[in-house]
């Protein structure tokens, strides 16, 4: 390995969490580095997904293993080192615009890249350069954000998310308003500034193909645990094994064109 090799800078470690009762989470572990591809996360409803990105921002405290923002454990961490995580690792939940309605979407922006700066996180870019980034025209600067459809929020909750130029990009199924034939080329820019910017991705999405398309990495959540992990179509083409996780039938089951086009 070579000393310039990149060091995950968001880990989760034999991860155990829930809500009191049974754990969601049962052994998780998970690694993300800026600059590497993005990873996604496939599972059937309510196996534990957004937990996973609960716990990996400290909403969701864990019971068992840990995880660790620059080596430093995430729930623990002070005042001043918090403040530098909401920067560095933002999350995009599917209803996540916490912003005043009435804004236009340009103020909205604006002020965004503005606290971005007098935190340090300035990256020169503009509105215009956000807002192609998830694919909004620019005639929706104007817009009160009230206004926008249930697409076009989402694609606005991912251009604030880019303000700060994060090292992290949480994405909890952030695109499910959006039509799906426009969900590739969204995901395609949003990678292409990813990468741009070394953000490293987490995509949690019931969509098969665009997990697929986006992700060379896939993990499959079960019974608390990732129960397959690897490029897609492998993991689809092991389906039919005898050994094959039912989580990991369901999904090619469930997927049957991704199944096909990537086996
Ligand atoms: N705040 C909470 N309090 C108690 N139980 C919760 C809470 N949030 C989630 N759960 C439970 O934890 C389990 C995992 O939920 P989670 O939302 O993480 O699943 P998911 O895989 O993201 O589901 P979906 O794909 O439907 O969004 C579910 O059984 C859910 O009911």
């Amino acid at each position: 390995m070579s000393a310039t090799s990149p060091t995950p800078i968001l880990r989760a470690t034999e991860l155990v969490a829930g809500y009191g009762g049974p754990a969601v989470l049962r052994g998780v572990g998970l690694e993300l580095t800026p600059g590497a591809a993005p990873v996604g996360i496939l599972g059937e409803s309510g196996v534990g997904k957004s937990t996973l990105v609960q716990a990996l921002v400290g909403q969701v405290r864990p019971t068992g293993g840990q995880v660790t923002f620059e080596g430093r454990t995430v729930s623990r961490l002070g005042r001043r080192d918090k403040k530098r995580f909401r920067g560095a690792v933002r999350t995009v939940a599917q209803n996540g615009l916490d912003i005043d309605l009435r804004w236009t979407v340009d103020r909205a922006l604006t002020g965004a890249l503005t606290d971005a700066r007098k935190a340090g996180r300035a990256n020169g870019r503009s509105v215009a350069d956000l807002l192609e980034d998830v694919a909004l025209e620019p005639r929706l600067a104007s817009r009160t954000v009230h206004s926008l459809s249930g697409g076009e929020k989402q694609r606005l909750a991912l251009g604030l998310a880019l303000t700060t130029r994060p090292d992290v990009l949480l994405l909890d199924e952030p695109l499910t308003a959006v039509d799906p034939s426009m969900r590739g080329e969204i995901a395609r820019r949003l990678a292409d500034t990813a990468r741009e910017q070394s953000t490293a991705v987490l995509l949690v999405s019931h969509d098969v193909e665009l997990v697929g398309r986006l992700c060379p990495t896939v993990h499959v959540l079960a019974d608390g645990v990732f129960v397959a992990s690897g490029p897609l179509p492998q993991i689809l083409a092991a389906a039919g094994d005898d050994d094959a996780h039912v989580a990991v039938r369901d999904l090619a089951t469930a997927a049957p064109l991704a199944a096909q086009r990537f086996r």
